[in-house]
């Protein structure tokens, strides 16, 4: 029986948008997932994403998500920023309000700003080694051995794991060696999301993340709060950033530990499909 979709993307981080609503707690075939998300033989995609009967009852619905490969992932942020959009335009859920989303990784609170905008309460970064899962003692940075250089790097939870590394140029070749290293490096037991951080002032960041799961994006939206989060940490960002992703920029708000994060920006829908 051919399965209706919806293709969206948040500034260019791309997503297939399933209605699972009546059909909660299908788990999807790994290959299947990695035949639909070839973007030559299938539809093509960064994530796919769900939309299912919320597990916890202080939330509206629950959203699945899968990479590229077919691996799970605790959190989107562009993801689930069109995932309100999609309720939004069902009518599902109401604009200005603001709405609990249920992650694989715990609840989060969308707000619909406009048929194009979102705001997320994204929970507040955590720093715990265990938690992100990392292999090493809790410091401000960690350095590693790689391809023969030393790289420097923070490292948070947003409800999946990420390392940011600050460079002088996002551009430079070295980053497109280190991202795919970094993401399998084993002092990531579950891999992670590797954002390559350019300072262009305390509030603007520029940054490039090569996914886990999906490889080098144009925009990934926890990459942007990981970003943040780490640099305020290091007291090299203010509280409120402007991060430029080569597909758009994303507006991160986290005034520190104690605080949730806020993320702000846009989710577009490009067609509709059946497969
Ligand atoms: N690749 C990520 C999931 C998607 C994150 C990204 N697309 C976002 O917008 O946050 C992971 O395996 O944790």
């Amino acid at each position: 029986m051919p399965a209706r979709f919806t293709k969206m993307h948040g500034i260019g981080n791309d997503f297939v948008i399933v209605d699972w609503r009546e059909d909660a707690g299908r788990v999807p075939n790994a290959a299947r997932i990695q035949a639909l998300a070839d973007r030559h033989t299938g539809i093509g995609f960064d994530q796919l994403i769900s939309i299912e009967p919320a597990r916890d009852p202080s939330c509206e619905f629950y959203y699945g998500i899968w990479n590229a490969d077919g691996s799970p992932s605790g959190q989107c942020g562009n993801g689930v920023r069109c995932v309100a959009a999609w309720l939004y335009r069902d009518g599902a859920i109401a604009r200005d309000v603001p709405v609990r989303l249920e992650s694989p990784s715990g609840p989060v609170v969308v707000r619909v700003l406009d048929e194009g905008t979102v705001t997320v309460d994204m929970g507040e970064p955590d720093f715990t080694p265990a938690h992100i899962p990392l292999e090493h003692a809790a410091h401000a940075t960690y350095t590693l051995q790689v391809d023969g250089e030393d790289v420097s790097f923070g490292a948070v939870s947003m409800g999946n794991p990420h390392g940011v590394v600050f460079v002088d140029d996002v551009a430079d070749p070295r980053v497109d060696r280190l991202g795919p290293l970094l993401t399998a490096h084993p002092i990531f037991p579950q891999g992670a999301n590797i954002g390559f951080v350019q300072r262009v002032a305390v509030d603007r960041l520029k940054l490039r993340v090569h996914e886990r799961g999906s490889g080098w994006t144009r925009a990934c939206g926890t990459g942007a709060c990981a970003a943040a989060a780490v640099a305020h940490a290091l007291g090299l960002a203010t509280t409120d950033v402007a991060v430029e992703l080569p597909g758009g920029t994303l507006t991160i708000s986290w005034h520190g530990p104690g605080h949730s994060l806020w993320m702000t920006g846009p989710a577009a829908f490009a067609f509709e499909g059946e497969v």
